[in-house]
């Protein structure tokens, strides 16, 4: 799977299936997080993989090796660090790439740190060279080099570090250099969620904000969620809106997909931008190939918000292919919007592998 280039850009504003967190999601996502892996809602292997670390380091009285967590926004890795922290009893530092500019910010940090602290260190990749070299000597010898003045006559002194774990986190695990890469004891690859786990993500967050909701409505509501718990959570409070304004406050299979129409988010989670996409590329082109430029041209957006915020979730889905004669709808496309392929669809304009003919 390739959610390299899942990136929201601003073009999109705040969309209800953005994945990046928008404001309300941050003020929310602090009361939804689960506080221990136990809570930890899928993710299974990285779950075992992580309870395997945690628990040997804590045997041994020892800080744990540093994690590397990669995948998509809003599947958890901001979540997990904190579970990391708190499964070691240890305190927790935030910070991200692109708050660390010089290797002087980094070295103010590092020497702050207290023994067995966790320092989460969020969009690992946005970070400076400098401070990404600094970062490698403390990772790797609990030990920086601070350059006190400048020049000729620059010296470098030595600090010694307590030991500390570092959790790194990346959207894009593909921009890290290998020696960074390689100074984490565990990487852990977060995937997209299935189905039945966004529907227990959907469960327990209505216990929490006291919403009641059945089977089906939470079903409802997880089909439309793109994979993606954060997006879950966010459906789940415009759906719960829904059902206070317009019913006794329950939600249901009905009241979930009235709600979700009324956004415009429907039933594999495509919002109006995706559909408009796959609407252009269906009915003015015929499904394709078309380049680029002209398909973003025809629905009126910037090209790179087509090629950035509107296709990966429609190549993940399988609705559109990228070929080197241009977008290409596949036939899962025409099912979804509920239209016919034209005749001549299969017959010799580049499409005859995806139609099978
Ligand atoms: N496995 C999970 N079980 C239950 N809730 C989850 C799970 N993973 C994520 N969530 C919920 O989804 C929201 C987003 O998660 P989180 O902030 O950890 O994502 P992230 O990977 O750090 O995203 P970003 O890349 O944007 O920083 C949180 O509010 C959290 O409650
Ligand atoms: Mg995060």
């Amino acid at each position: 799977m390739n959610w390299d280039d899942t990136t929201d850009t601003d073009a999109a504003g705040d969309r209800l299936v953005g994945a990046s967190a928008d404001g309300e999601d941050q003020a929310v996502e602090a009361a939804l997080r689960p506080k221990d892996l136990g809570e930890f809602i899928g993710q299974e292997k990285v779950r075992e993989q992580l309870d395997l670390v945690l628990r040997a380091a804590r045997a041994r009285g020892a800080t744990a090796d540093h994690v590397l967590l990669s995948g998509a926004p809003g599947l958890g890795k901001t979540t997990l660090s904190m579970i990391i922290a708190a499964e070691m009893e240890a305190p927790i530092r935030i910070t991200s790439g692109p708050a660390i500019q010089h290797a002087g910010d980094l070295a103010a940090i590092l020497s702050s740190l207290q023994e067995g602290e966790v320092l989460f260190l969020d969009e690992i990749h946005r970070m400076s060279r400098p401070a990404e070299e600094m970062l490698y000597m403390a990772m790797e010898d609990f030990r920086v080099d601070v350059i006190v003045g400048k020049g000729p006559g620059a010296t470098a002194i030595p600090l010694e570090l307590p030991p500390f774990t570092l959790v790194g986190a990346t959207t894009r695990a593909g921009l890290l250099p290998p020696p960074l890469r390689d100074r984490f004891g565990f990487t852990a690859h977060m995937e997209f969620y299935g189905p039945a786990e966004l529907e227990r993500v959907i469960h327990r967050s209505a216990g929490l904000l006291d919403v009641e909701i059945d089977t089906v409505g939470a079903a409802e509501i997880a089909g439309r969620s793109r994979g993606t718990p954060r997006i879950a959570n966010r459906l789940l409070r415009r759906v719960r809106d829904y059902a206070q304004v317009k019913a006794d406050g329950r939600i249901t299979q009905e009241i979930a997909s009235a709600a979700l129409a009324v956004y415009e988010v429907d039933e594999r989670g495509l919002d109006r931008l995706d559909r408009g996409v796959l609407e252009a590329l269906l009915k003015l082109f015929g499904g394709g190939p078309v380049g680029l430029s002209t398909l973003a041209v025809a629905v009126g957006e910037e090209r790179e918000t087509v090629e950035e915020v509107a296709e990966p979730f429609l190549v993940r889905e399988g609705l559109l292919a990228r070929t080197p004669r241009g977008r290409v709808a596949t036939p899962a496309a025409w099912v979804h919007l509920g239209l016919t392929p034209p005749r001549s669809q299969s017959s010799g304009n580049g499409q005859r592998d995806l139609f099978g003919t």
